[in-house]
């Protein structure tokens, strides 16, 4: 539990209750659209196996808390008289509406809340989240027409798949929690009956005038995103579910700047066998784009190579035809107007690829219509590589230590620029270098009149140049990497006919390197305010995308562009090279593992970490590079110019850092960095300027990569941790729910064998009892003849009527033991022996099964009987005579 102090108290807040509920329709229960909705998929309660005793037990045995009721831990709710508790029951929170004491508060920003009015412990029930329960689809079209309305707040809470809560119009006072990053309360789901329904718990002891708060991401059904401001330190800025679902919900904006380009191929680059739903958006992106600037500097950039990728990883994974048709389209609407770029790219020997693995006619067709729209443009000319002296200003560590200019950089082995690495010929001087050969005086010519042009102006991109053939050939170490694309993919290109597009690459990120005026980057030139204070890939390369900011950040951080001239990010020989996405995230992950045991010893880091002096090694066979040799060759020694790893003083502004470090102290004041996604800790600052250091073939710093990466690594931990974790819950509750299952079972059958050998009990009993009766009989049976009993009466009498009474009436009458029973036996008996004389007119004869006092009794109702119908036959018979 956290410490008393640290939690918020509403105290002097006036209490809203009144003003809040004119808001809303109060209602207790959820209301239903459909009778369907809001059905258990589960069973419903069993009967529990707690028993209580008043008086004696602990009055939460009664399926309190503490106990081991089977529906509670099933969070079922005990059925009213099935529980064996009875009234005593605890398990009926919901039916009882056994609410927490809360009352509304207005806070600043939130608008109302909930706040506590008495502890509530961990555990506790608190309120149940009551609204309207309905279909996804109606929730749907709802919340469009809540947006639409301008609302502010939204009331959506899942219930279950394909069906919502929504207490917008109609609901609780629960509608009114608010959503926290570091919540004191949860939702979970409670069968009651045969209902499923919501209700809100506290997660941990809720204090009086704590506001009453959980956590939306799990529970409520997504808006849009808002922002958040719970104020917690590990706030996620957003409500609501993974905000990139809700953002991705919307229509993207059309791209309309090239010098978004490089974020949108991040984008690509990182997502690619990732996150599909965010490389459809980004399709769609491409699909709406019709900014001719914007696709040729995705050209200019690769971008076809990427496209390639895609397409490539579309085979493979088996996606849609409906994704390649949509990628051949957009390919069929790029600008291309010289080969260079598809044959860097390599995107027919895709296309080959696609025509033999997907029979689509609809893709053949675009396939087909996109060879013959290349096959006739014009061929790129060869371009020698670069080789004017860099000026000092152009050499970002040109710090006295190590002032090499950048063609140096390209071109001397030990620099490891990625050529370097690459090249079988690790070492050789730069005239020894392949590309170098590549030179021809036409190149040479162009090479000279290129350099007179403006370095970074997007019209002087060679592919879109009218004058192609000079323009193709421009190229200094100061122009744009646009060119540097050329002089080394169509150099590669023109040698062997390999896809060169990785040493493009190189060529490219260098000048992305020691350009700190190419404004397209957007991370050197212009660090206020184009430079995101943390990376994410959506807010990164998206400006739809709601921009986040970063707490350890401040604007003197960000604003620090003097540092940024010395940054030891500008030096492009440490950069890490990656040969495909897939290097480049792998290598990625390889800086995220290496960091996450810093100080294990026992693994062999070399070949896992990330390593920014490594040699990639080329993964794309198909496109005839080969890797040199098997192992990379061993690191060169780090640059004298960067200060040292251990070194405190490390000059990378903040902003460029990987956020997600941050500085700490410990007692001793010494400074340590800890990742705030891994929880990982080092006292070391080598990951700060590696992260900082280099940057990504899109030209994208390391570190905030990598920031995004961890984030990502830990999210995606985190959701498996989740689904673990719920799997081992289920897995427990079905468990538990088997057992119940099984001990209900065996009760049943318990209680059938009861029910059996009772039966069986009753009827030996009744055997025995009819047995006795039997013997009870044969002893006692008298006959007990009236005429005997009344000779003379009865005579005269039955001589009188003779014919009256010429049939006998035999009566046999049984009484039981019981003196009132047997005196309703016989005089019912006897009343119809009268009957039946009265009818039949006929002569009676009683006989009787009788015990002792039966017998004495009958005697005297026979002879009353008889005394009153003599009587009665007499004083008729005067009667008669009088007449
Ligand atoms: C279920 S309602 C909560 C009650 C709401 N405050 C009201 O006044 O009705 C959810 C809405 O409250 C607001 N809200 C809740 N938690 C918030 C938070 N941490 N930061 C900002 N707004 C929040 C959002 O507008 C959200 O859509």
């Amino acid at each position: 539990m956290p410490p008393q102090t640290q939690r918020k108290l509403y105290k002097d807040y006036p209490n809203v209750i009144e003003e809040a509920k004119k808001t809303y329709r109060h209602i207790t229960e959820n209301i239903h659209k459909e009778k369907h909705l809001g059905l258990a998929r589960a069973d419903e309660a069993t009967r529990c196996d707690c028993s209580y005793s008043s008086g004696v037990d602990e009055p939460s045995v009664a399926c309190g808390a503490g106990s081991d009721c089977i529906n509670r831990f099933l969070y079922v709710e005990c059925n009213e008289g099935e529980c064996p508790c009875g009234d005593a029951c605890q398990n009926r929170r919901f039916k009882q509406r056994s609410y927490a004491e809360v009352d509304l508060i207005c806070t600043e920003k939130k608008g109302y809340g909930v706040r506590a009015k008495q502890v509530i412990p961990r555990d506790g029930f608190i309120l149940e989240y009551v609204g309207e329960v309905m279909s996804d689809e109606m929730a749907e079209k709802r919340k469009t027409a809540y947006r639409q309305e301008g609302r502010t707040h939204f009331y959506f809470m899942d219930l279950q798949k394909g069906e919502v809560v929504d207490a917008t119009e109609y609901g609780g006072l629960a509608r009114f929690i608010n959503h926290s990053c570091k919540p004191n309360a949860r939702v979970d789901k409670w069968i009651v009956g045969r209902q499923l329904r919501l209700g809100i718990f506290a997660d941990r002891q809720i204090l009086p005038d704590e506001e009453v708060t959980f956590d939306y991401s799990a529970e409520r059904s997504g808006t849009t995103a808002q922002r958040c401001y719970c104020g917690e330190d590990n706030c996620r800025l957003f409500l609501g579910k993974d905000d990139s679902e809700l953002v991705l919900e919307e229509e993207p904006h059309e791209m309309k700047k090239a010098d978004r380009v490089p974020y949108f191929l991040a984008v690509l680059q990182l997502t690619l066998s990732k996150e599909p739903k965010i490389f459809r958006r980004q399709l769609r992106r491409m699909e709406i784009c019709t900014v001719t600037e914007v696709w040729k500097e995705f050209v200019n950039r690769n971008g076809l190579s990427m496209i390639r990728r895609y397409l490539q990883h579309f085979i493979s994974e088996g996606f849609e035809n409906d994704d390649i048709v949509r990628l051949l389209k957009v390919l069929c609407r790029i600008p291309v107007t010289n080969r260079a770029p598809v044959v860097v790219a390599n995107i027919e020997r895709t296309f080959e690829d696609i025509v033999k693995a997907r029979k689509h006619p609809e893709i053949r067709r675009l396939i087909a219509l996109l060879e013959k729209k290349w096959k006739d443009l014009p061929q790129a000319p060869l371009i020698k590589r670069a080789l004017t002296p860099a000026t000092p200003a152009s050499t970002p560590l040109s710090n006295g230590k190590r002032s090499r200019s950048t063609t140096e950089d390209i071109d001397k082995p030990e620099a490891s620029s990625s050529d370097d690495l690459r090249s079988p010929k690790r070492g050789r001087s730069s005239s020894e270098e392949p590309q170098e050969q590549l030179k021809t005086p036409e190149s040479e010519k162009n090479c000279e009149t290129d350099s007179k042009r403006s370095p970074s102006s997007s019209k002087n991109s060679p592919i879109y140049k009218d004058d192609r053939n000079t323009s193709l050939n421009s190229h200094t170490n100061t122009s744009r990497q646009d060119s540097s694309l050329l002089t080394a993919s169509s150099g590669g290109y023109r040698k062997n006919g390999h896809d060169t597009s990785d040493s493009y690459r190189s060529h490219r990120h260098r000048h992305d390197a020691r350009n700190p005026d190419d404004s397209r980057s957007g991370y050197y030139s212009n660090p206020s305010p184009s430079p995101r204070k943390d990376y994410d890939v959506r807010s990164l390369h998206d400006s739809w995308r709601p921009k986040r900011y970063s707490p350890q950040k401040d604007d003197n951080d960000r604003g620090n562009s003097s540092s940024e001239a010395n940054s030891p990010m500008k030096k492009e020989s440490e950069r890490p090279k990656y040969e495909s996405s897939r290097d480049f995230y792998e290598g990625s992950r390889s800086s995220y593992s290496q960091y996450r045991s810093p100080h294990s010893s026992t693994v062999d880091r070399s070949s896992r970490r990330f390593d920014p002096y490594r040699r990639s090694p080329p993964n794309d066979s198909r496109n005839g590079v080969e890797s040199p040799t098997k192992t990379p060759p061993p690191p060169p020694p780090p640059p004298p110019s960067h200060p040292s790893p251990q070194s405190d003083d490390f000059p990378a502004p903040q902003w460029m850092r990987n956020p997600n470090w941050t500085e700490s102290k410990d007692d001793n004041g010494k400074i340590s960095w800890v990742n705030k996604f891994t929880g990982e800790r080092t006292s070391q600052k080598i990951k700060a300027m590696i992260d900082t250091t280099f940057k990504t073939p899109e030209g994208i710093p390391q570190g905030l990569v990598n920031a995004k990466i961890e984030e990502s690594l830990y999210r995606q931990r985190q959701v498996e941790e989740k689904a673990a974790r719920e799997a081992a819950e289920a897995a427990a509750a079905k468990a538990a729910k088997e057992e119940a299952e099984k001990a209900a079972a065996e009760e049943k059958r318990a209680k059938e064998a009861r029910a059996a050998a009772e039966a069986k009990r009753i009827k030996m009993a009744r055997k025995e009892k009819a047995a006795n009766y039997e013997a009870m009989k044969s002893k006692n049976v008298i006959t007990f003849d009236t005429t005997e009993a009344f000779r003379d009466e009865y005579r005269k009498y039955v001589t009188e009527n003779a014919k009256k009474f010429e049939n006998q009436l035999s009566v046999e009458l049984y009484a039981s033991q019981c003196k009132k029973c047997a005196d309703k036996a016989v005089e019912k008996e006897l009343r119809s022996i009268n009957e039946e004389d009265k009818k039949s007119k006929r002569s009676t004869q009683a006989k009787f099964v009788l015990n002792d006092y039966l017998r004495r009794k009958l005697s005297n109702f026979v002879t009353s009987y008889f005394e009153a119908l003599i009587a009665k036959q007499s004083k008729a018979k005067g009667k008669a005579k009088e007449e």
